[in-house]
């Protein structure tokens, strides 16, 4: 990376632990003359030892950085302030708000920025210090009204020289924040960590991968964390207050005998929350394909690996290392683009290496079928965007048809015209849950099709059965491509719905549902929907429409009653979560990772 900073020497790291040590390397590689303190001389020696900076006292930095436990930092910007004039004082601790009250009487307040870069490790000490610990990562400033502009501009450009991303947050907000991304998984990991100590070593030796991740950060200092989560108790407390009444809850399932679908949503939850964490670039999460590798315990073996990867003109995205107690294999996980998987499977396999073929789940096919206003779409595009599969709206594809057939100044009445308009239908359909988009030809019909033009005639089509077989054609097409590699899930499935999915569309699904919901449920929803009000009005004029297409309809399909294989979901008194976590669970073994 690029050596020279913007920084000006000299600067003063106070603490020589592993955040301040490893400012103080980055500063030094680039020529920064940095001087460093610690209240433990062998702290100190061993920074200066590592070539952090020097022990001789300064006479006037132009930066001073506190790198000291929470509880004690307030004191030491305070006594750095008065010492140093003219230095613009930052801290790095990992809490802001009580460390700014206790500053806000001090004459030099103006020139304290607090700061928490938000990288770090389970092991602290300078002899964990690492010059680029902070590339890439999150770095907060939290400056408030009386903060100089010139003094925040010092300490951003000093983030930016370590390389981090810096952002701005009230102390109160960082504090927040902090609470449920940093400090309760510490106690969290901790706890689970801390359940193990008495465990038998038979037990433990069958650990795996899910457990090291889970207590990772267990390894952490309990000196420092006392100090970090007791300078954000109450935050702390109201995050631990919700898991502990979901924990509870918990608890009380499993003493019964039923509550399979408590125990699914809480499965399913954590699905939701892991998949909103950030990826590696900051961006939404990627999904690679993971291809595990055998490799023999001998010297240059990683070696030759990564040499062969490279060979096959492969790019890794990460990569993850699990070994085993006694045991003379590790597993490297090699994770590429998905598409680069099986080519990377079958080349090392074909290089002599043994390769854990990767047990991908089946193609999953999820068929949801419903009236109006039960929530189908909804739901549907849910299970799809957490199930990482495309969706498919079968109803929307009717639309599209009614469209094309306007478009083309084709009387609607005329059955033979209007299946020879679908036929020909240049209908394109962007498959991506969160993204419905429907073209035809050129024009972008995804608004148009919403329209209550379209809406009023749709059941011609919907009626015609000449139309249905083809449109059915269309759909099966579609899902039969889902369950490929080279579909838009990438052979991972898809979630379609409408009326005659379960019964004939995709009849053979290992998925099927039909989702009801009372009248009164349904005509308020798609009030809501419609008009953005669920009165008396509002369901009025929404009820001819909602009750008219589901009676026409109802001529040509059964949606109402399941057939056999069928489960019946009624959403009426279901929240939207509890629905997408019911279907989930219907889900058998085999087709999920
Ligand atoms: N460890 C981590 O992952 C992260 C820590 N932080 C924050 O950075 C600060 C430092 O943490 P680490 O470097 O991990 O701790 P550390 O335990 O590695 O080092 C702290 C150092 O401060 C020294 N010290 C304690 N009181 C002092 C005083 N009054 N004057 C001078 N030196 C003193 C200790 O002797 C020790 O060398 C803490 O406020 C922590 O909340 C921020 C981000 C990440
Ligand atoms: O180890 C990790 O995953 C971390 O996120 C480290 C960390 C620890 C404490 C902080 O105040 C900020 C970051």
């Amino acid at each position: 990376m690029n050596d020279t900073v913007l920084t000006a020497s000299p600067v003063l790291v106070i603490g020589t632990g592993l955040l301040g040590t490893s400012i103080a390397l980055r500063l030094r590689r680039a020529g920064v003359e940095v001087h460093i303190e610690d209240a433990s001389p062998v702290a100190a020696a061993l920074a200066r030892d590592l070539g952090a900076g020097t022990l001789e006292p300064v006479s006037a930095p132009s930066i001073v950085v506190v790198a000291i436990p929470p509880d004690v930092t307030a004191g030491a910007v305070a006594s750095a302030l008065e010492r140093f004039p003219d230095a613009v004082v930052t801290d790095v601790a990992s809490v802001k708000d009580k460390i700014a009250a206790a500053l806000e009487r001090h004459p030099g307040f103006e020139r304290w920025v607090g700061s928490h870069p938000m990288a770090g490790k389970e092991r602290s000490g300078a002899i964990a210090a690492d010059a680029d610990l902070f590339v890439g990562r999150p770095w907060v400033l939290t400056p408030n009204e009386r903060t100089s502009q010139a003094a925040v501009g010092t300490i951003r450009t000093l983030a930016v020289d370590m390389g981090a991303s810096v952002s701005m947050l009230s102390a109160a907000e960082h504090d927040h924040a902090v609470a449920l991304v940093s400090h309760m998984p510490q106690l969290m990991s901790s706890l689970v960590a801390a359940a193990l100590r008495d465990a038998p070593a038979e037990a433990l030796d069958l650990a795996g991968q899910g457990l090291r991740d889970v207590t990772r950060i267990a390894e952490s200092d309990p000196l420092l964390w006392t100090s970090i989560i007791n300078g954000n108790r109450t935050e702390i407390a109201n995050v631990l207050r919700g898991i502990s009444a979901r924990l509870g809850a918990l608890v009380v399932t499993l003493d019964r005998e039923s509550g399979l679908d408590r125990i699914s949503s809480v499965i399913a939850d954590g699905n939701k929350g892991v998949a909103r964490i950030p990826g590696k670039h900051g961006g939404a999460r990627t999904s690679y394909a993971e291809v595990i590798v055998l490799i023999p315990d001998q010297p240059g073996m990683l070696g030759r690996l990564f040499a062969e990867i490279g060979e096959l003109g492969i790019n890794i995205e990460d990569l993850e290392m699990e070994h085993s107690a006694r045991q003379q294999v590790g597993r490297v996980i090699v994770k590429v683009n998905p598409h680069q998987g099986l080519p990377l499977e079958r080349g090392l396999e074909q290089k002599g290496w043994q390769v854990v073929r990767s047990e991908s789940p089946k193609p999953l096919v999820i068929a949801i079928d419903g009236p109006s206003g039960s929530g189908k779409s909804t739901v549907a595009k849910r299970v799809a965007r957490e199930l990482g599969l495309s969706y498919l709206n079968t109803g929307a594809m009717y639309r599209a048809a009614t469209w094309w057939a306007m478009h083309e100044g084709i009387d609607l009445d005329d059955a033979d015209s209007v299946l020879a308009a679908t036929q020909s239908m240049p209908l394109s359909i962007d498959l991506a849950p969160d993204n419905q988009r429907f073209m035809c030809a050129d024009h972008d019909i995804t608004a148009a099709i919403r329209t209550s033009e379209v809406a009023k005639v749709v059941s011609k089509l919907a009626v015609n059965l000449g139309v249905r077989a083809e449109m059915v054609r269309m759909q099966q097409a579609i899902i039969a491509e889902e369950t490929t590699a080279s579909g838009h899930s990438q052979g991972r499935g898809i979630v379609a719905e409408g009326r005659d999915i379960t019964t004939v569309v995709a009849a053979d699904a290992p998925v099927r549902v039909l989702l009801t919901a009372s009248e009164e449920a349904r005509l308020a929803r798609r009030a809501k929907e419609n008009l953005g009000a669920a009165d008396q009005a509002a369901i009025a004029a929404t009820r001819d429409e909602v009750l008219r297409r589901d009676r026409d309809d109802s001529t040509v399909i059964n949606f109402t009653v399941a057939e056999d294989g069928v489960t019946t979901i009624d959403s009426s008194a279901l929240g939207i979560d509890e629905v997408v976590a019911a279907v989930i669970a219907l889900i058998p073994e085999g087709y999920r990772d």
